[in-house]
């Protein structure tokens, strides 16, 4: 048999996606070599970004497993080296695309980004729980999505998402770990341990800030921010930040969640935002009779859509109704969101019914360059 070619190993090669970085290895210059020896042995030389990337095995093993799949090949040894600081300021030149030095990548007028900062009046209403599922049900429907956990103090996205590893620094980008196909950064990566973080407004401001100028998303349909419950310092760093931001509302049934969750909306009015919808979190519980009792009473979510499209003067919807589900909570527990560890429950239902209403929103092409040039 023929020594396979050199295109068919690059081919091959080219089918590995860098788990960090979402895109082929081949694309990102981490292909120092790649050649066929004797008798169906092929050797390649694989550029890690970084010494310790906490991924290099997985990249050895997607590396081998695609060159083994080639005709002809009978043995594949993959060998790691590290890239140059050239090489590497080579790929984060890539990775920007042309665009500016510094600077959030979704204020970019290109940008085709949408960006939803999920906000509740109150703590425990489900906001987090209700971030991490959307992110799973977009991103199963196929879109790029990213969560920045926003709640600085109590930080929960990476246990619900089941993330341990760490972000990959380089140099001064930082790569996102992904999870469920979501990439997520939170600021609980960065904190030794449990401990608690005691930070003022401009220390809040400057973490948020790093987070989205620092923070390599890539090219993203949809970033999520789970931000701090109420009306604080961060809603309106992120406003600052990121003024194209809609506010996603989560509440309760409760008639005095609703009140409470009406502020946080309404920050919307100061800050100029647009209020994306309403979602109703642990509307009802379903008895094992099958009837169902409303816990938290019932009407809170419509009540809360009806004023704050007053208060904003414009319409607001109420989005859909989640309702109290232990499958829910345990999913949250094991970092398996329940759209993807129960699917069929009425919970998912509700959750993905959800993200389908956020993933047909029309994104405002208007004023966007779109890059196209013409035939000659
Ligand atoms: N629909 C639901 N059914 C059952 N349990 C739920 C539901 N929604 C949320 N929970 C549970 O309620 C608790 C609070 O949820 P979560 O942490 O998502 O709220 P939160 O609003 O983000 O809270 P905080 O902002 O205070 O961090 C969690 O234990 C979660 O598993």
């Amino acid at each position: 048999m023929n020594a396979p070619s050199q295109q068919a190993l690059l081919a091959a090669l080219a089918t590995v996606i860098d788990p960090e970085l979402r895109r082929p290895i081949t694309d990102l210059g981490m292909v120092e070599t790649v050649e066929a020896l004797d008798g169906g042995r092929v050797r390649a030389v694989v550029r890690l970004t970084i010494a310790g990337c906490p991924l290099r095995e997985t990249i050895t093993k997607d590396a081998t497993a695609a060159l083994m799949k080639v005709d002809g090949v009978t043995d594949a040894s993959v060998e790691l080296t590290v890239m140059t600081a050239e090489q590497r300021a080579e790929l984060k030149e890539r990775l920007k695309g042309g665009s500016p030095e510094r600077g959030i990548p979704f204020n970019d007028e290109n940008s085709l980004t949408r960006v939803y900062a999920v906000a509740s009046g109150k703590g425990g209403v489900g906001k987090s729980s209700v971030t991490v599922n959307l992110a799973c049900a977009l991103a199963a429907r196929g879109l790029r999505v990213g969560i920045v956990d926003a709640d600085i103090y109590g930080f929960s996205v990476p246990g619900l998402m089941g993330i341990t590893q760490n972000p990959t620094r380089v140099d001064e980008m930082i790569l996102p770990p992904v999870a469920h196909d979501v990439k997520v950064i939170s600021i609980g990566m960065f904190v030794a341990g449990n401990q608690p973080v005691a930070w003022r407004g401009p220390m809040l401001h400057r973490a948020l800030e790093q987070f989205l100028t620092d923070v390599y998303f890539g090219d993203l349909d949809i970033l999520l921010l789970d931000l701090p419950p109420g009306t604080g310092d961060v809603a309106i760093s992120v406003a600052q930040l990121l003024p194209k931001a809609e506010i996603l509302v989560v509440s309760t049934p409760q008639a005095a969640a609703a009140d409470v969750a009406e502020r946080a909306g309404a920050i919307a009015v100061q800050t100029g935002q647009k209020v994306a919808g309403v979602i109703e979190n642990m509307s009802f519980l379903t008895l094992p009779d099958g009837s169902t009792m409303e816990v938290f009473g019932s009407g809170g979510g419509e009540i809360l859509a009806k004023r704050l499209t007053q208060t904003v003067n414009a319409p607001v919807d109420l989005l859909g109704q989640i309702p109290l589900d232990v499958a829910l909570r345990e999913g949250g527990d094991a970092g398996l969101p329940i759209v993807l560890s129960e699917p069929s429950s009425a919970a998912a239902q509700a959750l993905t019914a959800i993200a389908a209403k956020l993933a047909v929103r029309p994104r405002g092409l208007a004023g966007l360059k779109l890059g196209v040039t013409l035939a000659d």
